[in-house]
């Protein structure tokens, strides 16, 4: 009985803190009524109370001081009350779960102390606080240690203090439903409690549950690259939304969601996590996809998407491996450089006439080069630009003399003409003078086309330069050591061109090209962003890494991946490490390493471990599930009897299915076959869909990132996966499963199976 005793202290304890709360947000909401209406209040006495005086020069500076109080005055009153809004609302996030956990501990040579912590701090009058946000120094603790001597980092520097207790609660409605407690991180009950929640269409917080290795990562401030390797369904995406939190929490006033970027797999994965960060009571980061990071930049050009990238088997992987290293970043980098002496490419810029060109490309290149050595290549392109804007003001006047003006001006109806003046009731000494003004007035508004043109460098030929860049390859490059002859690589330049002219980009070009763009015209990158995620790792060539740090020079990097579930840069991935390390100071280099598995049962993950060659390392947590099940059926007839039978089963246990298919295509198919049958199914065939409930059929790219309670996978045969590089595009389907995994084929089974361990799984 003593536990229950305990949990009537401890609900005891709740029940006040629930109390003041209430309290505390009556108090809020006076308080905001009435910053309301006293805001209301001065803004409609705003002139009654400014002194006005416009006699002589210091009683109209009075009257700015007294404008300026009244604003001010205005602004501490709309500041308070956002502050108190803010504080409502996280009182009533705290009102339904005030707390999740209690740890007590003793400072050396202090009393002994308990702490509550739970999704926010709430302090009470006495500047006590009663709960500790998750993210406060001490809170800690909780995640880090085991009983005994712990540490943690506080403003002053390490504290280590000895931990007595550490107790969880699951409370629900106001009331203690269960706690426990503790000598682990964070005890497996708890978490297996909410790990046997069902899948559900968006990502949930783990705040609860944060485990030791997790909270490394959440809480690290000091390296400038960040890099986790950790299995699927370790917690990545989980740890870095928290983080996100952790870091605007701990550098509140300095740093808002809008300094942190995220770049994700697909527009599907970033409507998965789009709630964790409200719940938390934080405003979402900026977060794109590398494809909309880049393709925002041309939009007069089209770039290969996701889809194409995946299905696309024609590309030569020696030429676009070349492509993605780093070594062809710099040769970017160094090409451009080359160009601050010669060999930048110049566009006419035409005006009225396409015969005769108003700026002649030969023209600007003797200005772009005439300035002296100590020019580089961002002062040359603003140099030039000076000049040209410069002569294109020379050019006004005797532009005022040319036919077309005057045409013009007989063109215009009076209401156009009248908008040409500055004043209705302007007076000009001859007809002369104002017909010479109205000249003006036109050539000006019409030039503004060509002052446009040269701000926006339109005098450059960014598409012929990035060709040219590639015939010079050769030269910056051995191209022998990537096993490319010159032959092929004259052909594939060859490709780039027909491309270029049907308005068309490769994923392997438009980064190169985009880069030769920025050094060329010397583009000010993101110096403002401070903080930049890369999820997915594994999905990004070290050039892409490389062009984004060159974009957001001042921020520090957080990547996580998973070097097994490399979808688009398949074995190259391996490589990766090694390159992005090149990029950031060793020094600052943290790399952590997530080894066990929370999504799946122990039964999935110890099945799904054996596709690897080096599976080896993944641990898995100890829930519990049924095998998974191959269905070898000899027509593709049965495979789809097979598969009711499948939906039916999971539809009766509750379960969500996502069948998952290698391309888009073999979705469309079975999503086509499931409605002949009247079978309910969402097909997902683009990232721009929402992710719904019930059943979902979708291709294997699509799938990145997101979790099921139940997967298919769909058409597993030895014709579908037999290449050795495919084996990650297999692992990333069957770790989708959380709870049931179901394998379907005809024919032979992939030999990428062939190291399964026969105890793991069943025949069906
Ligand atoms: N500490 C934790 N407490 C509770 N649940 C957790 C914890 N860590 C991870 N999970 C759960 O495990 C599942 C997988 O997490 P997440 O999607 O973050 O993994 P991931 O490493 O990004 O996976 P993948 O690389 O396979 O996409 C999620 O359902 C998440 O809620």
């Amino acid at each position: 009985m003593v536990k229950e005793t305990e949990q009537q202290k401890e609900q005891k304890h709740l029940d006040e803190v629930l109390g003041l709360i209430k309290k505390k947000e009556s108090e809020l909401d006076h308080s905001i009524e009435h910053a309301q209406n006293e805001a209301q209040n001065i803004n409609s006495h705003f002139f009654d109370d400014v002194k006005l005086d416009y006699d002589g020069y210091s009683t109209s500076m009075d009257t700015a001081l007294s404008i300026h109080q009244q604003q001010q005055m205005l602004a501490e009153r709309q500041n308070a009350w956002q502050h108190s809004a803010k504080q409502l609302s996280t009182l009533q996030r705290l009102e339904k779960k005030p707390y999740f956990a209690r740890v007590d501990f003793q400072e050396p040579n202090e009393d002994p102390e308990t702490i509550y912590i739970g999704l926010g701090s709430f302090v009470d009058k006495e500047d006590h606080f009663l709960i500790y946000d998750w993210r406060a120094p001490i809170s800690s603790i909780y995640y880090d240690g085991k009983l005994g001597k712990v540490s943690y980092n506080s403003p002053d520097g390490v504290q280590t203090v000895d931990m007595t207790k550490k107790r969880q609660f699951l409370i629900e409605d106001g009331k203690i439903t269960n706690m426990f407690d503790t000598n682990e991180s964070i005890g497996d009950q708890m978490l297996l409690n909410v790990l046997n929640e069902k899948s559900s269409t968006q990502m949930k917080s783990i705040v609860t549950t944060i485990q030791r290795e997790q909270n490394k990562i959440i809480r690290n401030t000091s390296a400038d690259l960040l890099f986790v390797q950790g299995a699927a369904g370790s917690g990545k995406t989980s740890a870095i939304m928290q983080r996100v939190a952790y870091l605007l929490y701990r550098y509140r006033g300095n740093l808002t969601s809008s300094d942190v970027i995220m770049f994700s797999p697909n527009q599907l994965f970033n409507d998965y996590v789009k709630n964790v960060l409200p719940e938390m009571g934080e405003q979402n980061m900026v977060q794109m996809t590398y494809w909309q990071f880049v393709s925002r930049r041309v939009p007069g050009m089209n770039v290969e998407n996701l889809f194409e990238q995946f299905e696309d088997n024609e590309q030569n992987d020696k030429i676009v491996n070349l492509k993605n290293s780093l070594q062809f970043f710099n040769a970017v980098t160094r090409y451009a450089k080359h160009l601050e002496k010669n060999g930048l490419i110049f566009k006419n810029i035409y005006f009225k006439s396409k015969k005769k060109p108003f700026f002649d490309k030969e023209k600007i290149k003797e200005i772009y080069y005439g300035f002296n050595e100590n020019y580089h290549l961002r002062n040359r392109i603003e140099a030039t630009k000076e000049a040209l804007i410069n002569s294109l003001n020379r050019r006004i006047e005797p532009e005022t003399k040319k036919a077309w003006v005057d045409k013009t001006i007989e063109s215009l109806d009076q209401e156009q003409l009248n908008k040409l003046y500055d004043r209705p009731d302007q007076e000009f000494e001859s007809s002369a003078k104002e017909e010479h003004f109205l000249a003006r007035k036109i050539v000006i508004k019409q030039l503004k086309q060509v002052s446009r043109k040269i701000h926006q460098n339109r005098f450059l030929n960014i598409r012929a330069q990035y060709l040219r860049f590639l015939r010079a390859v050769p030269k910056l490059i051995d191209l022998s050591k990537w096993d490319i002859s010159e032959e092929e690589w004259d052909a594939h330049i060859e490709n780039v061109k027909e491309r270029f002219r049907n308005g068309r980009i490769k994923m392997a070009d438009i980064s190169p090209y985009l880069y030769l763009y920025d050094l060329v015209t010397g583009r000010r990158t993101d110096y403002e962003m401070r903080y930049a995620f890369i999820d997915e790792i594994q999905d990004y060539t070290p050039f892409q890494l490389a062009y984004l740090k060159y974009n957001f020079p001042r921020a520090k990097f957080t990547m996580l991946g998973d070097l097994n579930q490399a979808i688009f840069t398949k074995d190259e991935s391996k490589i990766l490490l090694s390159q992005i390390s090149k990029l950031f100071d060793p020094e600052k280099t943290d790399v952590v390493q997530l080894t066990k598995s929370y999504r799946s049962t122990k039964e999935i993950t110890n099945f799904t471990k054996q596709i690897l060659r080096q599976g080896e390392k993944i641990e898995a947590f100890d829930r519990r599930g049924p095998k998974p099940a191959f269905y070898k059926r000899d027509s593709i007839e049965k495979e789809y009897s097979a598969l009711q039978d499948i939906l039916a089963e999971n539809d009766e246990q509750k379960l969500t299915t996502a069948i998952i298919t290698k391309t888009l295509a073999e979705a469309q198919e079975v999503a086509k076959v499931l409605k002949e049958r009247n079978i309910k199914a969402t097909l997902i065939g683009s990232a721009n869909q929402r992710l719904v409930p019930g059943t979902l059929v979708m291709p294997s790219y699509l799938a990145k990132g997101l979790e099921f309670d139940a997967v298919v996978a769909w058409g597993v045969s030895k014709e579908n996966y037999h290449q050795l590089d495919e084996t990650q595009l297999l692992y990333t389907i069957a770790s989708r499963a959380m709870y049931k995994l179901d394998l379907i084929y005809t024919g032979e089974k992939s030999p990428l199976f062939d190291n399964l361990d026969e105890k793991t799984y069943v025949n069906k």
